[in-house]
């Protein structure tokens, strides 16, 4: 059961009212309630009838957090390419000015959060693909659930302008009755079937590894991450909710994420952290270097130990580890890694995997330390500014909001954010699926197809496809 005091909601909005009036503009109020357990799919899919296209989802690897948005207090956005970072964290703040907060908890999480994320490159022209996200998208929502370390939370977030009144209020309340109330209703997931899978010019493709591979042999690039696209149809509308919870069972050790905007989904499983930030400390991930899994226990230890010894994947590895430690040094006053790699397993592939944590200086907000790290040279390349020029000029692909940053901040600078890979948009009876890979001077083109291939698979398995 879960009872919300009412009057309580009331009593704190016509306070808010009457602050807005003084100050002449809207005004946020936001409350937190500590609830029951409440299933985080259940409450995804109940946002279906009231806030479809207005969700979100995010669960990181260890369900240590999981963050459900439904519908739009507040929306963040621009295509604005200088100081983009720096823009949405003004907007952030101003928005957050003189806010009422009642929140008695200390988790992260929690009151305020603002979801969503970045493009990879804002100078590159954008495709009707991507048509309903703009280079910086990020939504506070009016309702979000948030089950940290397994305590449920639900934060309530509305916006009342001066000539709001009682009205404002009895009406969230009502829409928030009715929405657990519909959390008891049993939800059945649609059966679409997949009918075409089409790789979108493979051999074109091909042809552009095998002319970075000839850059790269003469320098100064070292490194360029080359994506490729795979477009699925089905027979009716595939719906988030189906594709949400196949991932969240197929996918469970990655980050899961949903981010809808405007009838589109873009969603996926990614293993990627890019920065996460607790107080003053930070943690970030080096993932890059790849070889399939096993199909016995005895061939997938050998096929790790071949990674962890091979010289291409070494340093396709090796040129993120020495990016991100540079960059997070401009930030840290301490920045700790080992000094080799080491696995990290996940369904479908293995990887080259180097943590690093650091400790930051008290100024640097989540969004300047998203800033110095993105692109890493897992998703761009290396140099940074060279190699996201070269994915400009050759890539066929509009990667949107693929191998970008996504996640979330919360009130008290708090935040985590995934690398976007591994990921897809849904559109209607169409999805795209993205997936790239690092070449360096030694890659082969048709290993690089393979090891993209494998990466499709985590997505295609959730979309009902092999
Ligand atoms: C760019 C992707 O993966 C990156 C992350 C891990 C391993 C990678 C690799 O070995 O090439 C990529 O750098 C992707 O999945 O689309
Ligand atoms: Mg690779």
């Amino acid at each position: 059961m879960v009872t919300i005091q009412e009057t309580e909601l009331k009593e704190r909005g016509l306070l808010a009212v009457s602050r807005a009036k003084e100050l002449g503009r809207p005004i946020l109020i936001s409350e937190v309630h500590k609830m029951d357990t409440i299933n985080p799919l259940s409450f995804f899919n109940i946002g279906k009838e009231r806030f479809l296209g207005e969700r979100f989802f995010w669960k990181d690897p260890t369900d240590e957090i999981m963050l459900i948005g439904l519908g739009i207090s507040k929306q963040i956005q621009s295509d604005q390419v200088t100081d983009r970072f720096f823009h949405v964290e003004e907007e952030w703040q101003k928005f957050l000015l003189e806010s009422l907060i009642f929140n008695p908890y200390p988790e992260n999480g929690l009151g305020p959060v603002m979801f969503g994320g970045f493009s990879f490159d804002p100078n590159k022209m954008k495709t009707d693909l991507w048509s309903k996200y703009s280079d910086s998208l990020f939504h506070i929502p009016k309702y979000l659930l948030s089950i940290i370390k397994g305590q449920t939370y639900l934060t309530t977030n509305i916006v009342c302008t001066p000539h709001d009144n009682q009205d404002l209020f009895i009406k969230v309340t009502e829409e928030r009755k009715r929405l657990f109330n519909s959390l008891d209703q049993s939800y059945q997931l649609r059966t679409v079937n997949l009918l075409e899978t089409k790789e979108v010019s493979p051999e074109k493709w091909k042809k552009t590894v095998e002319d970075v591979v000839q850059d790269l042999k003469s320098g100064p690039l070292k490194k360029v991450v080359l994506a490729r696209e795979l477009r699925l149809v089905f027979d009716a509308p595939f719906e988030a909710e189906t594709a949400l919870f196949n991932l969240f069972n197929q996918q469970h050790e990655s980050f899961i994420f949903v981010f809808e905007s405007n009838g589109d989904a873009f969603l996926g499983a990614s293993p990627e952290r890019l920065v996460k930030k607790q107080g003053n400390d930070v943690f970030s991930t080096c993932l890059a270097g790849s070889i399939p899994r096993g199909n016995t226990e005895e061939e997938d230890k050998i096929l790790g130990e071949q990674l962890l010894n091979d010289q291409k994947n070494l340093i396709e590895h090796g040129f993120v580890v020495e990016m991100i430690k540079e960059a997070l040094e401009e930030t840290c006053d301490q920045v700790i890694l080992p000094d080799k790699p080491q696995l990290m397993k996940i369904r479908d592939i293995q990887h080259l995997y180097t943590p690093v944590i650091g400790k930051c200086q008290k100024d640097a907000s989540i969004l300047l330390l998203v800033e110095r790290l993105h692109p890493t040279p897992a998703l761009g390349g290396l140099p940074k500014k060279e190699a996201v020029e070269k994915i400009r000029e050759l890539e066929e692909l509009d990667r949107g909001f693929y191998a970008a940053p996504l996640g979330w901040v919360d009130y008290r600078g708090n935040g985590e954010f995934a690398v976007s890979i591994r990921s897809g948009l849904i559109q209607g009876n169409e999805a795209s699926l993205f997936a790239g890979c690092g070449v360096v001077a030694d890659s082969n083109s048709e290993s690089e197809y393979l090891e993209t291939g494998l990466k499709f698979k985590p997505m295609q398995r959730a979309l009902g496809g092999k």
